[in-house]
């Protein structure tokens, strides 16, 4: 086995990555009915194991969990999980030789070793499904050609995978069918009916290929969706304490500032989230964004370029093989930043006030989206595609940190993302190292001044509003959020 991408020719990865059509809702009128009354065995029950497996329940499905002994005999968090949730729990060869369907919900890192545990134990025609496509992209794993092997990928973290679906909506979602492994044509229409029992359809669904969502969530979720906005945490956090900002306040603005801002794109685009300014600190925020996205763009275009030609995945294996040496360090150092120790103060911050005290946070996402979204689409990625996994799920991100900082948001996410977090955040702190020493609290933690005396340069504003509008994340989420019919308030 070996990297599947790497061998394929330009042509075709190109036409891998480009594997991106926008269902319509029309497609999902049969609802859950191609996976109704079969056997469906999810192994792990973790992030997206219990929160995918709860939405499918209720969506009418037959669940069950298959844990391995240890988690069992141990009574392990997953154990607990599933059990406290009313599911039948078993060993793998206890339920897996009757199941229709299996799910395959452990850690990237176990893909390879879980597959070998569980394929043998597959009746001839089930199928396989994965949430994401690290195992057959980045590994080749080759699967046994009777079985079925499908993608459905919530462009979320499970923890609001089951909070969107328990608001009536759900999470924009990308599925798609292994084309070495669909003997019997019944790949697309189980992949929908899953998608639509943990309430993907309500969002957004794209028909996608396990290349186009790899090499698009390794990128989202390395940069703009948690690189970013932990580095973006601590360096603001750091920059009010060095100014002198009451900790207390300063925690709760970055803790709780993040989902708010990110509301407002969620709704409307950057172009909403910049609106919640006053012209002046739009003028502001959008000079300061300029200036983070030329820093930054090399940045971004390297993770992209590691991503696609493999050198990333390469050197996450490696960790893999030292024990997780590095993520395991890179966790503890994290934990131990200023900003994760100090807790948020029990001060009042209304919700305009984290847009006008935030202006150099709602500056960061404005770069990060547009950035992430420039670097995956000059890639081959389709924007729709660029679209979900940075401006989308960036407030989905953001509400696991207002839960409980980033430590929620690194536990969470899945170790790979976790992984790819720590490595953008080492290499971006230093590189806005120079741009934060002429950072002062006009534009984090106090108010930026509404008239400094001058009145608002029309010419300069329209020119912003205008720059705002033209660019294509504001195109394409337009047409996709006017699907979101079902989309809830969170703040
Ligand atoms: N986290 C997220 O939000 C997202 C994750 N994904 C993808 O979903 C998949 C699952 O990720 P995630 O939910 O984060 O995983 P978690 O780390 O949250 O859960 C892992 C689960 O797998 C079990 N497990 C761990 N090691 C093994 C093993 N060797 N054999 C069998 N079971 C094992 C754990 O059980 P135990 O109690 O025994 O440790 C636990 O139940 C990954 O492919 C990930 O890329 C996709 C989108 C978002
Ligand atoms: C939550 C999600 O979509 C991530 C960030 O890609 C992941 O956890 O792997
Ligand atoms: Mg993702
Ligand atoms: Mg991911």
């Amino acid at each position: 086995m070996g990297n599947y991408f790497n061998t394929l020719s330009l042509r075709d990865k190109l036409t891998q990555l480009s594997k991106c059509r926008f269902m319509d809702s029309s497609e999902f009128e049969d609802g859950v009915n191609a996976l109704k009354g079969k056997k469906i065995v999810i192994v792990g029950c973790g992030a997206q194991g219990l929160n995918q497996g709860l939405n499918m329940r209720d969506s009418g499905l037959d669940i069950s969990y298959a844990l391995r002994a240890q988690a069992i005999a141990e009574k392990r968090a997953s154990f607990v999980n599933a059990t406290n949730n009313g599911f039948t729990v078993g060993t793998y060869e206890e339920l897996i030789p009757t199941a229709d369907l299996v799910l395959n919900l452990t850690p990237d890192k176990q893909h390879t070793s879980v597959v070998k545990a569980v394929m043998p134990l597959m009746k001839k025609g089930a199928t396989l499904s994965y949430s994401h496509g690290f195992n057959i992209v980045e590994e080749g794993t080759q699967i046994r050609e009777d079985l079925t092997v499908i993608m459905v990928a919530p462009k979320c973290p499970g923890t609001e995978v089951r909070e969107e679906y328990k608001r009536g909506f759900g999470v924009p979602t990308l599925i798609a069918v292994h084309e070495e492994n669909d003997p019997e044509g019944k790949g697309w229409a189980q992949a929908k009916a899953y998608a639509a029992a943990t309430g993907g359809d309500r969002a957004g669904v794209l028909a996608s290929s396990f290349i186009a969502e790899v090499k698009s969530d390794l990128m989202g979720e390395q940069t703009i969706l948690c690189g970013l906005l932990q580095t973006g945490s601590i360096l603001c956090f750091d920059k009010m304490i060095e100014k002198g900002i009451d900790a207390g306040y300063a925690s709760k603005l970055i803790q709780y500032g993040w989902e708010t801002v990110t509301e407002g794109l969620k709704y409307g685009g950057i172009t909403n989230m910049m609106d919640r300014l006053s012209n002046p600190a739009k003028i502001k925020a959008f000079e300061l964004s300029e200036e983070l996205k030329d820093i930054m763009r090399p940045l971004f275009q390297k993770h992209m370029d590691d991503i696609m030609e493999g050198r990333f995945s390469g050197g996450m294996m490696a960790d893999w093989a030292n024990d997780d040496k590095d993520l395991l360090g890179w966790r503890a150092a994290t934990a131990e930043t200023a900003f994760e120790k100090t807790p948020a103060g029990n001060v009042e911050i209304s919700e305009q006030e984290y847009y006008d005290n935030g202006v150099l946070m709602v500056a960061m996402v404005r770069a990060g989206v547009e950035l992430a979204f420039e670097a995956m689409t000059d890639s081959g990625i389709i924007d729709a595609s660029a679209y979900y996994e940075s401006l989308h799920e960036t407030p989905l991100i953001a509400n696991t940190i207002a839960r409980r900082k980033l430590y929620e948001m690194n536990s969470v996410i899945s170790d790979t993302a976790e992984y790819g977090c720590y490595l953008f955040d080492h290499a971006c702190k230093p590189l806005l190292a120079d741009f934060m020493k002429k950072i002062d609290t006009d534009v984090i933690g106090k108010a930026y001044a509404k008239d400094n005396g001058k009145a608002v340069d029309n010419a300069k504003l329209i020119a912003v509003n205008k720059a705002l509008r033209d660019h294509p994340v504001e195109k394409v989420g337009s047409f996709l959020r006017a699907s979101m019919t079902a989309m809830k308030p969170i703040v």
